[in-house]
């Protein structure tokens, strides 16, 4: 849907060059929630507003559903454009217009009909949960209120991709969910792809598949969530997981005889009663050294670090059975 392609944005600014994307690949799914995460001045804004060609790249390629956008003539850039809706952080609304107004901007700008219009944004304001709001001005919205406007806007000329610059993060925690469980309802219901840039860990938690971490430029590290969760391998993405869970650094003693195992339980797996049986089934004494509950996507996964102590091979027979009861198990290296 989305591919960027040895991509390289360098600003010049009073004979200073500063390379804000240095060399970024990265394929963005149909369907996705994709999150990009990074400290500030990583590259994130950059990299969102070249998908949508608010920004071009000095060097590279951009493609978006099929097309390299910098091939395109300027009415078939236009076009494409159509199909990226964005919503930002203070939520860019014209505070002299009502919400309604505001919500069928792009409709008027395009020259639709007023009846076309009219309904349209009535259908978009119900959709965000505004449907008796529409006669208001933003000055009188509260902030997830004035996002779900920013959403609606969007959304208005149906894109297929919707770009969300720190779209939560003006907003307070409850509010932040409420705003992540409709980004989540315009993935799975209108089939919209979604990529986010964030400095937050919980937002990538709650909604994204993907997540790409960025560090000057670079992107650090990428992968499913749920595996950068549970196994982060760059210290910038330690450090932002080490923000909402904890990461136990501490290596488990190898005892002679013992293994140290690692696993991750998730879905049917967690109604196994899998402790319970490695004693009688496999005569093995288990001993739980870690235990630590994760939530991706709203997905629970287990993860223990266990010693496991008996014959060698019923150890092995053990593992295998654990292994086909779904759950994974890793030879433990270094932490939870
Ligand atoms: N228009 C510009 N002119 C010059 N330098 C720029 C411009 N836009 C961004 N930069 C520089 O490029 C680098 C990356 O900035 P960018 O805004 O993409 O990072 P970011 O990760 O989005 O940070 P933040 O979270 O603070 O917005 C920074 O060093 C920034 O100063």
């Amino acid at each position: 849907m989305i591919q960027l392609r040895n991509v390289t944005k360098v600003y010049t600014r009073a004979k200073k060059t500063i390379t804000a994307l240095d060399g970024i690949n990265l394929q963005i799914d149909k369907g996705d929630i994709f999150g990009v995460i990074g400290y500030s001045g990583a590259g994130k804004s950059t990299l969102i507003r070249l998908i949508n060609y608010l920004e071009r790249p000095t060097s590279g390629d951009v493609e978006v559903d099929g097309l390299v956008l910098g091939d395109r003539s300027p009415s078939q850039l236009r076009e494409v454009k159509r199909e990226i809706g964005m919503i930002f952080q203070h939520f860019n609304l014209l505070e002299s217009r009502t919400v309604s107004h505001n919500v069928g901007m792009p409709l008027i700008l395009a020259g639709k009909p007023k009846h076309e219009v009219e309904a349209r944004v009535a259908e978009l304001l119900a959709f965000v949960g505004l449907e008796d709001r529409g006669a208001s001005y933003p000055s009188e919205l509260s902030g997830g209120q004035k996002q779900r406007v920013g959403i609606a806007r969007a959304l208005a000329s149906n894109p297929k991709i919707l770009l969300c610059d720190e779209a939560t993060s003006a907003l307070d925690p409850e509010t932040t969910r409420s705003i992540l469980a409709l980004l989540q309802r315009i993935n799975r219901e209108l089939n919209i792809t979604i990529v986010l840039i964030t400095h937050e860990m919980s937002v990538i938690q709650e909604i994204c598949n993907r997540v790409a971490v960025m560090e000057n430029g670079h992107i650090v590290e990428e992968g499913r969530a749920l595996d950068i969760f549970l196994r982060p391998g760059h210290q910038t993405t330690r450090n932002f997981v080490r923000t909402i869970m904890s990461i136990d650094d501490e290596p488990v003693a190898q005892v002679d005889g013992e293994r140290v195992v690692r696993l991750e339980v998730l879905g049917d797996a967690l109604g196994e009663p899998f402790i319970d049986r490695l004693k009688p089934d496999f005569g093995l004494r288990t001993h739980i050294e870690r235990a630590n509950t994760v939530y991706v996507q709203q997905t629970k996964i287990l993860v223990l670090v266990l010693r496991l102590s008996g014959e060698p091979g019923a150890i092995d027979a053990g593992i295998a059975y654990l292994e086909s009861a779904g759950i994974t198990v890793l030879e433990e290296s270094a932490d939870v």
